[in-house]
């Protein structure tokens, strides 16, 4: 289902976070979230998920206005993974993934053969199959980000909302989890700091500064040299893989363009 917002604002202690910010995701596609530290992306990713409440502006999921619909009728569409889950009981990868299946149920329903397979589909697709009964935790940064996406997927989303969720892996399940994200049918808002990655594996993109949108659309229009300036405050190289055809930006910190350029002089 589709997720649009219109004029989006929320603030906080007298400070706008989030100020206007507009964004259309079709049914399917993914769309990445930029922007420098603070810039506003998680505050964001919270207003869509109704995890706080617009200040103004309208958010939709699949046409509906979030504000018409509740808390449990949002967890039942739309998975939300945020960048830190903290917890010290003593529970299992499958306890926690199964937890992905509690929007759908009633309180006293029987676990079905839907659950079982939603959660052993989500444990597969995230390599995880293997170590279901690993105590959460002795897991790992990286494991523990794996095992929030399983749940998330266990929910059987039509959206999916996620900050940050390749920020622990390594690169080998980094491409592999975006690969998955981005060949979903869900319609998804993916806060990520790797521009490369968001290049490669995002249908469009939308980046922030202060709160406020200052590019938006497809990441072969929207990552420029200007842009990487204005947003991130760096200087970079940008070209187009001969390999696998999406943009490349190689960052070019002050000191090194001169080690490059006495080298090939
Ligand atoms: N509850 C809050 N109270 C006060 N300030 C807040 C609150 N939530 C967010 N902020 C501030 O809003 C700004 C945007 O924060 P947010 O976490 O949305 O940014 P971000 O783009 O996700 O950053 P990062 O890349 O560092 O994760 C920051 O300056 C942050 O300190």
């Amino acid at each position: 289902m589709s997720i649009t917002a219109r004029n989006v604002r929320w603030s906080t202690a007298g400070r706008m976070i989030v100020d206007g910010v507009s964004i259309d995701v079709p049914q399917g596609k993914t769309l990445g979230l930029l922007g420098a530290n603070g810039s506003g992306k998680s505050s964001f990713l919270r207003l869509l998920g109704k995890l706080r409440q617009l200040e103004s502006g309208v958010v939709t999921l699949g046409g509906t206005d979030i504000a018409e619909l509740t808390q449990r009728q949002i967890a039942r569409r739309t998975a939300f993974v945020e960048q830190q889950v903290h917890t010290e009981i003593e529970v299992t990868i499958a306890d926690i993934v199964q937890l992905g299946r509690t929007p759908h149920r009633g309180t006293l329903a029987a676990w079905t053969q839907v659950d079982e397979a939603a959660v052993d589909n989500a444990l597969e697709q995230t390599g995880l199959a293997g170590m279901r009964d690993r105590l959460w935790r002795t897991l790992s940064g990286g494991e523990r980000q794996r095992v929030q996406i399983a749940r998330a997927l266990a929910q059987s989303p039509s959206e999916l909302l996620l900050d940050e969720p390749t920020n622990h892996l390594d690169i080998q399940h980094q491409l592999e989890l975006l690969s998955l994200v981005s060949r979903l049918p869900v319609t998804t808002v993916i806060a990520l700091h790797d521009l490369n990655l968001a290049a490669m594996f995002c249908d469009a993109l939308v980046v922030l500064k202060d709160g406020r949108v200052i590019a938006h659309g497809h990441p072969d229009d929207v990552l420029t040299r200007p842009l990487l300036r204005e947003g991130f405050g760096v200087e970079a190289h940008i070209q187009r893989s001969p390999h696998h055809g999406k943009l490349q930006i190689q960052f070019l910190p002050e000191g090194m363009q001169v080690a490059i350029a006495s080298e090939a002089a």
